[in-house]
């Protein structure tokens, strides 16, 4: 188990305001960061990493104390066994993808290691060429690869797939379930893509303002819910033209006819759908 319970200031755009975050995460599970931007997401992987410090909290991973700040106990990001990706791929670029994956072995590790990682991210034609000849798709591949070079115990990718194409998303999403499951890791997602978390993720804790607002399974925080005693569904639209409107809503495509109501919306749209009548209603 993960406990983190963490208190730390934040600058945000509307004034000072307050990280305050009291989780659990099982192991081997899939957590998405869900939530506006601004809400605190990055904030709380690099607390995790280690890169951050918050003013008071403890973070405790499998009974190993990372973070406590009454103890005085705060493990560098070296000593956490974390994988971290970002959204810029962040590899050397004088560096070819094997030595990329090389320089994050530990002295004395095994380099068995890195050869099996190359084959399971499909990189095996690409281990000798340096970073600026791979497409993004690729460079995400190598990044994913060397964060997990060191075995660690957490995985944290922070919107790894927004900067790749639908088709090479998809692809990615495809790995990183695999590997998730092959190597039993404890993976925690920021994603702003609804579909992607219902893919991907067993569980979703949804943030706004520093704060955990709703925690559950991904039907849970985005399915079915109550509005003044009417169901409705919370979905995404996938496809829009001028006859019809899909949405992808608990994991299945919805098609509504369109009418005044849909005229505006477009591909990506948060929308909720009103069970009754199916109407819909763009959400902010
Ligand atoms: N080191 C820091 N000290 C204080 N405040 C910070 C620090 N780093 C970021 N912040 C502020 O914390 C707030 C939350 O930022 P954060 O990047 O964690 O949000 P986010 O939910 O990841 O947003 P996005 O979805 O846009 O990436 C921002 O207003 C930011 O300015």
């Amino acid at each position: 188990m993960i406990k983190i319970s963490i208190q730390k200031k934040l600058h945000m755009a509307g004034g000072d305001g307050a990280l305050n975050i009291d989780v659990e995460l099982p192991v081997q599970s899939f957590t998405a960061l869900y939530g506006a931007s601004g809400a605190g997401k990055t904030s709380l992987l690099r607390i995790i990493a280690g890169l951050l410090q918050p003013e008071q909290g403890i973070i405790e991973v499998n009974g190993k104390i990372w973070l406590n700040t009454a103890k005085k106990i705060n493990l560098p990001p070296q000593k956490r066994n974390i994988g971290l990706v970002f959204q810029d791929y962040a590899l050397f670029p004088n560096m070819t993808v094997e030595e990329n994956l090389l320089y994050a072995l530990p002295a004395n590790a095994n380099k068995s290691k890195v050869q099996q990682l190359i084959e399971i991210t499909g990189l095996q034609n690409l281990a000798q060429q340096k970073p600026q000849v791979l497409s993004g798709g690729q460079k995400q591949r190598v990044a994913l690869a060397r964060a997990l070079v060191r075995q660690p115990e957490i995985l944290l990718l922070d919107e790894p797939l927004s900067a790749v194409d639908d088709a090479t998303r998809i692809n990615l999403q495809n790995e990183l379930q695999l590997i998730h499951q092959q190597l039993k890791l404890t993976t925690v997602l920021v994603s702003h893509h609804i579909p992607e978390i219902y893919k991907l993720a067993n569980r979703v804790i949804r943030m706004d303002q520093g704060s955990i607002l709703q925690a559950g399974t991904p039907a849970q925080v985005f399915g079915l819910h109550q509005q003044q005693g009417k169901l409705i569904l919370i979905g995404e639209v996938l496809f829009a033209d001028d006859s019809r409107i899909e949405i992808l809503a608990q994991g299945n495509i919805i098609p509504i006819p369109t009418s005044a109501q849909t005229h505006s919306l477009k591909v990506g749209d948060k929308v909720s759908i009103h069970a009754a009548d199916l109407s819909l209603q763009k959400l902010s």
